[in-house]
């Protein structure tokens, strides 16, 4: 499959770079003239317009933010042809695009920022026109940059906060502990080692082992111990429902994006 990327955000530079191993084929579209010149370094090819683009790819993926998204879906619609278009765009729905695109091929994704490392994940719906083929290339493809799920497209905001937005939230925390570790006495680059091997190693005992988050604090809390001193303050500051609205929040604004 050859992939066109539109926009080399944050999020097109990415995929791209999880994509490379299993795409022989990427070339890139910016309006950016610095993007263009860092994809070309980064080893990718680049467009000279959308046509280019277009005509040089099977999948094309709309990477630009949710305010430039329209202008380029016009763009795009007597260009596309029997193409598979997947956008990336959050609170764009498969509807919007379809009025702005027609009846084409669409791939509704949400992916995170985290299959530039291929360990993203990544939900997709599809309108109609995509064929069980369209579907399964795509599969076969992305999963070079981590996990999919294919969901109802009315979950997708939902998926926005939790997993699209997700890292941002991680990060927060990981930064938080690791400020915490500097407040302790560690050095930035010690407490920052610490703070990512603790989460890394708890996400990885979580998956191998299986089992709810709460029956594994009951394990690491012993009985008037120090766990539970701490666990107490975060339940005295609602730590749970403040992640819990925060998701809230998060998904609400997904629906007002566009
Ligand atoms: N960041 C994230 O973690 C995630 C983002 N998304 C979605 O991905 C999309 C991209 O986000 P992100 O990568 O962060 O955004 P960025 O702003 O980093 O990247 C978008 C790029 O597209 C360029 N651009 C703007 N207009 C056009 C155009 N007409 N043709 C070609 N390129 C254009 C921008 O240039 P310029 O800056 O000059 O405008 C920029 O380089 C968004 O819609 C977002 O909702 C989804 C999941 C996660
Ligand atoms: O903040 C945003 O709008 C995008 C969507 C998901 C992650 N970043």
């Amino acid at each position: 499959m050859n992939v066109g990327i539109i926009g080399y955000g944050n999020m097109g530079s990415s995929f791209a770079k999880g994509l490379k191993e299993r795409v022989s084929n990427i070339v890139v579209f910016d309006v950016s003239e610095e993007k263009l010149k860092k994809a070309l370094e980064e080893g990718f090819g680049t467009a000279k317009d959308l046509s280019f683009l277009v005509k040089s790819s099977d999948l094309i993926m709309l990477a630009v933010k949710p305010k430039d998204a329209k202008a380029v879906l016009e763009s795009l619609r007597d260009l596309l042809g029997e193409r598979v278009l997947l956008s990336i765009v959050a609170g764009l729905s498969i509807g919007n695009i379809e009025s702005l695109l027609g009846k084409k091929k669409i791939i509704r994704a949400m992916p995170n920022i985290n299959v530039v490392v291929q360990k993203g994940v990544i939900a997709y719906a599809c309108n109609d026109k995509v064929s069980e083929q369209d579907k399964e290339e795509f599969v076969i493809v992305f999963s070079a940059c981590g996990s999919l799920y294919q969901i109802a497209e009315d979950l997708i905001d939902a998926f926005t906060a939790l997993a699209g937005s997700g890292p941002a939230f991680v990060f927060k925390f990981i930064s938080a502990l690791i400020t915490a570790g500097i407040r302790e006495g560690f050095s930035y680059e010690v407490s920052r080692g610490i703070a990512i091997d603790t989460v890394l190693g708890s996400c990885e005992l979580l998956k191998a082992l299986g089992g709810h988050p709460e029956e594994w604090i009951t394990r690491v809390a012993s009985p008037g111990g120090t766990t539970v001193e701490g666990i107490k303050v975060l339940e005295d500051r609602a730590f749970s429902g403040i992640v819990i609205e925060c998701i809230e929040k998060t998904r609400e604004k997904a629906k007002k994006l566009c």
